[in-house]
């Protein structure tokens, strides 16, 4: 539905993006992780057709992004990092106005977002928070079922309660077929959402996974209490990873066959166990780190 294929865009100060290179599928919810300034809004701003790129080209539905941006932006939705919104707008003016862009018939869709994101649309956009500027951008973003949905950075100034309904929001067009690329910093996020990530870098792409993927990558972290020291000091010493330890109480960090560690701990008399599952965030922390050592 999506390819991205050798995009490059040097800026006159040295920095952008590098041969990124990806393809989302139809249907499919594809996160963009990475750091501050990696080049996420800019590889979204060649998708929307906002820039022409110095190499390489990005199409939806077959049609080059730069080209025909015209008709590309009439079936994909877009939230932009940050909204630039007309002044003396209203939210209900905003959204008037974008509606009328995508020659939208029906503004039941529009409704049930505002009611389920629970804002006053009435309310001047320059008086409003961060928070409810997003949600007015959400709006505009979905109101008319596009077939392509463009996010960059979707819950930035929501509160958790909002996150999650957003989430429901995705997970819903998603089971409608609607395909997603989304920029985050929001690991739970993309984990609740995504199906495939790529993680970007300087500019570059790092690695592209899927999620499942990356789930089974997680590593455990089992931390056992043992009852008597010098077994803590045998199992700590038998070529186990360990973690951390605090007297009896020894953390050691476990990546599939658990079977094999559980039969050798039970040999010993244990006071309590803990296990604690390393979270994607330090997962896609390793890749930046590993990229920055490299
Ligand atoms: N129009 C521009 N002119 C010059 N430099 C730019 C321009 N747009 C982006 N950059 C630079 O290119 C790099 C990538 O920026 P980009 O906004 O794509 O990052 P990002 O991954 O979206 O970051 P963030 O998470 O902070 O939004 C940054 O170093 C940024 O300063």
């Amino acid at each position: 539905m999506i390819v991205v294929q050798d995009l490059t865009k040097k800026f006159p100060n040295g920095k952008g993006i590098d041969g990124v290179s990806f393809t989302v599928r139809q249907g499919e919810v594809f996160g963009f992780l990475g750091p501050n300034g990696a080049g996420k809004s800019t590889t979204i701003r060649h998708m929307m057709g906002f820039m022409k790129p110095d190499r390489g080209f990005v199409t939806i539905k077959g049609m080059n992004a730069w080209e025909r941006h015209g008709q590309v932006q009439r079936f994909v939705g877009y939230l932009p990092g940050e909204i630039a919104f007309i002044e003396g707008m209203t939210g209900a003016s905003f959204l008037d106005f974008m509606a009328e862009m995508h020659g939208m018939k029906s503004a039941a869709r529009r409704g049930e977002l505002i009611e389920r994101l629970q804002f006053d649309v009435h309310t001047p956009i320059r008086k409003m928070s961060k928070g409810m500027k997003q949600k007015v951008g959400i709006v505009a973003a979905f109101m008319h079922a596009p077939e392509v949905v463009i996010l960059d950075e979707p819950t930035s100034g929501l509160d958790p309660l909002m996150q999650k309904e957003f989430i429901e929001i995705v997970l819903e067009e998603k089971r409608k077929g609607t395909t997603f690329l989304m920029s985050s910093h929001s690991f739970p996020e993309i984990e609740r959402t995504c199906d495939r990530a790529a993680i970007i870098k300087d500019g570059v792409i790092v690695t592209v996974r899927d999620m499942h993927e990356l789930q089974s990558m997680q590593r455990k972290l089992l931390e056992v209490t043992f009852e008597r020291s010098e077994d803590a000091d045998a199992f700590a010493a038998s070529g186990r990873t360990v973690e951390s330890r605090q007297g009896n109480r020894v953390r050691f960090a476990v990546q599939g066959n658990y079977n094999a560690f559980l039969t050798d701990i039970a040999q010993y008399p244990i006071r309590n166990l803990d296990v604690f599952a390393q979270n994607l965030e330090d997962i896609f922390m390793d890749y930046y780190d590993r990229k920055e050592t490299r």
